[in-house]
């Protein structure tokens, strides 16, 4: 590895939202071009709940991107209070579903369909655990009294701990973690919960939605927190920890969405996400560790093989966009308007050369 090329096994990104209708068909091929697979998120409207919804899904996301596209997208089931354990359990049996996520009711964008109490779904975590099907947490309590900047340290203590009390060999993956509780939560479990951190989390803390007024496309649920926390998802992320990988969340809003009275949570970093993670690594003076961060620990961790291909990045200046769209939707992406060191150039289904190798 020469310091102006990075090269790395093919990624996979462990957490995104691709969408649907025209937002999939202008935001799935950002991904698919950089990573080898992705965990898709179900919350559609109606979420995805049914292996055919699902099937239906891939099907859709698939035909959304150029041909020839080197993509497989790992489906997930949308818990509900009354979700049908034989229905999950079918579903991954018969290779549809990846694993299940479970949303708080009310805690993010199209939650509304969510659980309200996790011990409704108590019987279909015990098919899980039994069948080796990951559960994905958006780990954050809602309720009224607790600060919107307390809810996943709550979520810790009143939700996961009973959880992983109950179902200690069920796979838990906390999503998109953002405070240095929920690191040390993780390193202290057991070696069935892993977290996936985002590329954003990684870079702005929670001033960045108040710089000079108020800035709606730096709000994402969960919201991000004091620098301290940032501070330590960024040790966490580049520390080698197999436990923490990585996870874009990308979730693209059209720009009316987010510029508004009550504007949607999320953070579209699809389109730059390798060279914003490569950014912060190379500043945490550990690029080295990043393709085990982006391309090792999350299949270990499902359990899947390894990606065989390469990716390249070169360090060259990359001014990212003000506005991204395509006659249908705008998209203001993360980084708008900043200018990255590093550049995707993209993938090849070779492996890269083994250190010694010419
Ligand atoms: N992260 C976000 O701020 N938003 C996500 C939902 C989620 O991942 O919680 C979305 O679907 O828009
Ligand atoms: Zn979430
Ligand atoms: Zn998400």
């Amino acid at each position: 590895m020469t310091s102006d090329s990075l090269t790395l096994r093919e990624p996979d990104d462990w957490h995104v939202h691709l969408r649907d209708d025209d937002m999939l068909a202008f935001a799935a091929d950002y991904t698919a071009r950089q990573f080898a697979r992705a965990i898709v998120m179900p919350n559609l409207v109606p979420p995805v709940t049914t292996a055919a919804a699902a099937d239906a899904y891939r099907t859709r996301i698939l035909s959304a991107l150029p041909e020839g596209r080197r993509f497989t997208p790992l489906m997930t089931a949308y818990l509900t209070d009354e979700i049908d354990p034989a229905e999950i359990a079918t579903g991954f049996q018969d290779g549809v579903f990846t694993a299940c996520k479970l949303y708080p009711a009310g805690a993010t964008t199209n939650s509304a369909a969510g659980v309200t109490n996790v011990r409704k779904i108590w019987p279909v975590l015990e098919r899980m655990q039994a069948i080796g099907m990951p559960l994905l947490v958006h780990g954050e309590v809602v309720a009224a009294d607790i600060d919107i900047f307390d809810r996943e340290a709550v979520f810790l203590e009143t939700v996961l701990t009973p959880l992983l009390a109950d179902f200690p060999s069920l796979k838990v993956v906390l999503e998109h973690i953002t405070t240095e509780d929920s690191v040390r939560f993780v390193e202290a479990a057991g070696a069935n919960l892993a977290a996936t951190i985002t590329a954003h989390h990684l870079r702005i803390d929670r001033n960045a939605m108040f710089q000079g007024g108020i800035r709606p496309h730096a709000y994402c649920l969960p919201v991000a927190k004091r620098r301290r926390h940032k501070e330590a998802l960024r040790k966490a992320a580049t520390s080698g920890q197999p436990r923490f990988f990585l996870g874009t969340d990308s979730a693209p809003h059209q720009k009316h969405d987010k510029e508004s009275a009550c504007g949607c949570a999320g953070i579209f970093s699809a389109p730059m996400a390798l060279e914003s993670y490569a950014q912060t690594f190379e500043e945490e003076g550990a690029l080295e560790r990043l393709e085990a961060f982006a391309s090792e620990f999350g299949p270990r961790f499902y359990g899947l093989p390894l990606n065989e291909g390469s990716v390249t990045l070169r360090r060259e200046a990359q001014d990212l966009p003000e506005l991204m769209g395509d006659g249908n939707v705008s998209v203001v992406p993360f980084h708008a308007g900043e200018t990255l060191a590093w550049r995707f150039t993209g993938r090849s289904s070779q492996a890269k050369a083994s250190p010694g190798s010419a």
